[in-house]
């Protein structure tokens, strides 16, 4: 105990406090680079010495002065160097203390092992002494191969043994390097040799395969021979049809793939100086497991193909599409001169002076752009639209001022004479052919004669107005004849609602190809808006899967996910499969509001608000876009919107939140917006006959069993489903079941009323009283009848229910 209480009491010793030499990351890499800049320094300045050496030679005694203007590239500094190092030092190897300089400015600067540095300049200036000694071997004065240390040290070993005997020590040197560095053994000069051997019979047996390997090339050759003459029929090149999905690959030798991770794996380094063999220890890094599944599944089978089942499908070939003789744009020269002159005329009549004036001549109208003189007010030319269109006798002027970005007064006359932008122009354009978006659209021409090409996919949902006979339907069919040039079937699925009946029935011959539908539906196309309520419904389900397989893939949008499953990192056994993009497209909305109202609405809204980033694309077209068919909500969420004439400047504003749309000319004359800019288009045009030929050529190849197939959606009146469950039935039916009995009334309205319910439950409990029957069927406006007189009769009829 004693013993113990002294040792505590014992002073403690003052420790010694080293001083400390630890650096900050800071100063390390100040440090660092000041070893980097010296080696690079000394590099430079050995390598300038090889060249400017013997001109230095004379001036350095006098070094350092300023009145001598040394030759070397580092200038009197680096020719002390050089001096010091190569002439008085080792000569030639020296460049090796360059090297030294400039690793240990990578090793401290990155904070690397300072172990392995001092390995490397140990092992360094040994090679380099014994360079030296090697070089001076084979001089007879002092020069700068081995420097004056290589020569001395030559001439002290010579001395004493001799050259032989230098030689033989030169070449020992070399043997102790080799054993210690390389950790080299007899056994390996031995393998060394018997691998030279090898490697000349392995050499002998490449030469046998190349020679059997060519017996197979003529099969490749025809091969590609027939890939080629599909591409002269259709004319596409396949590659353009994007995104084409990855053609699946070859199984391939997965025998290294079983290994289990982690591994420890024998690397042969081969050293060229010696051929030395090395053992390294290499481990590999832990991969997940699903990883190591989805790489297997990747390596055995190839990426997922969805377009596997229909892998023969011809995408339409151009020249289904019509070719029109007057395509080219004309220029003319008289039409051109006299409406500038009415232009300018014109400004002048109204005290407008211009400095400039260009034009460009666009396949319906021609954009005179012009540069008024300065302190002419913008909005006095905007304000003169309807005078200059009066003067011009033309209908349709469009006054853009000023051009954004331009700066300059844009005026838009149309041409007497307007040329057709074919369809075939516009899908053979080189901006659609190559074009990498998801679903690209080729819209038609700018008035610089550029084809529009736009991804309905990025914008998201599209709008499109106009009045009757202005080219809708025609813009419509482009929107889906752009889609069927380039996507798979397996890649888009369209959804068509046409309450005319008429203009897109053509699409009936690839609904099997390319439409979607209702389950119990019997036609793709729905031109009863009846259906229509329950195919958005069931649309706004498809969007909830869609978006839970999202969720569950940890994915953010389609693209993403599509990819991920066809990297086979998504099981299918867990729901996962290839999700198309959905195009829904409906005609004459206005209409559908009119007879749906809400109903329409509320889904649509839904879509439009959350189906972007799965895929499901709207195309809304409509004839009247008044308010109350385009209303809000609906407006805030389309934001890509084309207009086509229309009658009236507030239809225009209701479409493009501005004038414009009462000045074209008709005749897919179109104003096109994602949002910003408002762009001029002539719309591409195909015709009856030409989407007529297309479907036939698509529907008479092989399709799938069936079109592909939306979720059931049960509808309100799908609700009248008489054996409901009594499990099944509402928590507050009895009490329901009390009110409508007391108050001998069968409405869902009086239900929201005093059960302060909404309207969908207050249905839903009218449709379980009249399966319990309580109240009578649907009798349209009228209630419905009530069939239990009294409260006791409920009573008994209910515990008579539960007793069967
Ligand atoms: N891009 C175009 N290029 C040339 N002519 C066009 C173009 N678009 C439409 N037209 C002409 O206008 C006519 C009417 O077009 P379309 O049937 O598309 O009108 P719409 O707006 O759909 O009319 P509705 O609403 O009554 O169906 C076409 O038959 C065609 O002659």
């Amino acid at each position: 105990m004693a013993k113990r209480t002294t040792k505590k009491k014992a002073p403690a010793k003052p420790k010694l406090k080293r001083p400390s030499f630890k650096l900050s990351s800071q100063q390390k890499l100040i440090l660092g680079s000041l070893f980097i800049i010296l080696g690079v320094l000394l590099f430079i300045s050995f390598v300038s010495f090889l060249f400017t050496g013997k001109e230095d030679q004379s001036l350095l005694s006098e070094f350092p002065s300023r009145q001598i203007e040394a030759k070397n590239w580092a200038s009197q500094l680096g020719a002390k160097l050089s001096e010091w190092f190569i002439t008085k030092g080792f000569g030639l190897p020296s460049f090796i203390f360059s090297g030294l300089l400039f690793l240990s400015g990578v090793y401290v600067s990155l904070n690397l092992n300072l172990a392995k540095l001092r390995k490397h300049w140990i092992w360094g200036t040994l090679i380099v002494i014994w360079l030296s000694i090697l070089l001076g071997f084979f001089t007879h004065k002092y020069d700068i191969l081995g420097g004056v240390i290589g020569y001395e040290m030559n001439h002290f070993f010579q001395d004493y043994i001799g050259k032989i005997g230098t030689a033989l020590l030169l070449a020992f040197g070399l043997i102790v390097y080799l054993a210690i560095r390389f950790k080299m053994t007899g056994d390996t000069f031995v393998n060394l040799f018997k691998r030279a051997k090898s490697n000349i019979k392995d050499d002998f047996k490449t030469v046998e395969n190349t020679n059997t390997s060519e017996d197979i090339v003529p099969i490749d050759n025809s091969l590609s021979e027939e890939a080629e003459a599909i591409k002269s029929v259709y004319e596409i090149p396949l590659e353009n049809l994007e995104p084409t999905i990855a053609k699946h690959s070859k199984p391939t030798d997965t025998t290294d793939t079983k290994t289990e991770a982690p591994r420890k794996v024998e690397v042969v380094v081969n050293k060229p100086e010696a051929e030395v063999e090395m053992k390294v220890e290499v481990t590999e890094e832990e991969k997940s497991e699903t990883d190591n599944l989805a790489d297997k599944l990747v390596e055995d089978f190839g990426q997922f193909d969805p377009t596997l089942e229909l892998s023969n499908f011809q995408f339409p070939p151009l020249d289904l599409l019509k070719k029109y003789d007057n395509e080219g744009i004309s220029i003319d020269q008289d039409e051109l001169e006299e409406n500038k002159d009415r232009i300018v005329e014109t400004l002048n009549n109204y005290k407008i002076g211009i400095t400039s004036i260009s034009a460009t001549i666009g396949p319906t109208v021609t954009l005179y752009e012009i540069v008024p003189e300065a302190g002419i007010r913008i909005s006095k030319i905007k304000n003169l639209e309807d005078d200059i269109a009066l003067s011009l006798s033309a209908l349709g002027i469009r006054i853009i001022a000023p051009i954004p970005g331009k700066g300059t007064i844009g005026i838009e006359v149309p041409n007497k004479k307007a040329t057709i932008v074919s369809m075939h122009s516009a899908i053979a354009s080189k901006k659609f052919q190559s074009s990498k978006m998801q679903l690209p659209i080729a819209l038609g021409k700018t008035i610089s004669n550029e084809t529009m090409v736009v991804d309905l996919a990025k914008m998201p949902h599209l709008l499109m107005a106009g009045a009757t006979g202005q080219g809708k339907s025609v813009g419509l069919n482009a929107v889906l004849t752009s889609l069927l040039y380039k996507k798979h079937p397996a890649e888009v699925k369209f959804v068509l609602v046409d309450p005319k009946k008429v203009e897109l029935t053509l699409f009936n011959k690839i609904e099997r190809h390319y439409l979607a539908k209702l389950p119990d539906s019997e036609d793709a196309i729905i031109t009863d808006n009846t259906k229509v309520i329950n195919t958005l419904n069931s649309l706004c389900i498809e969007m909830d899967n869609r978006y839970e397989l999202l969720k569950n893939a940890f994915c953010r949008n389609i693209a993403e996910y599509n990819k991920k499953f066809k990297e086979r990192k998504l099981n299918p056994n867990d729901g996962h499969q290839f999700l198309p993009y959905i195009v829904l497209v409906v005609d004459e909305f206005a209409d559908l509001i009119m007879t749906a109202g809400k109903e329409v609405e509320t889904p649509i809204a839904r879509l439009a608000q959350l189906a972007r980033a799965i895929g499901i694309h709207l195309i809304i077209a409509t004839q009247r876009p008044s308010v109350n068919v385009i209303t809000g909500i609906i407006k805030a969420n389309f934001p890509a919107r084309i207009a086509f004439r229309v009658t009236s400047k507030i239809d225009s504003r209701t479409i493009l939140d501005g004038a414009g749309a009462d000045q074209l000319i008709g005749r897919g004359d179109m104003l096109y917006t994602q949002g910003n800019d408002l762009i001029r288009i002539q719309c591409a045009f195909v015709d009856t006959p030409e989407v007529e030929r297309i479907t036939e050529f698509i529907g008479g190849q092989k399709a799938y069993p069936d079109a592909y197939l939306l979720p059931e959606f049960v509808g309100e009146e799908g609700g009248t489903n008489l054996d409901i469950d009594i499990a099944d039935r509402d928590k507050l039916f009895k009490e329901a079941a009390e009110i409508i009995v007391t108050a001998q009334q069968g409405s869902a309205s009086l239900l929201q009323r005093k059960l302060k319910l909404g309207y969908n439950r207050a249905g839903r409990l009218i449709d379980q009283l009249e399966a319990a029957g309580i109240v009578g069927g649907f009798e349209g406006s009228k209630a419905r009848q009530v069939l239990v007189p009294d409260l006791l009769a409920l009573e008994q009829l209910l515990a008579n229910e539960t007793q069967d």
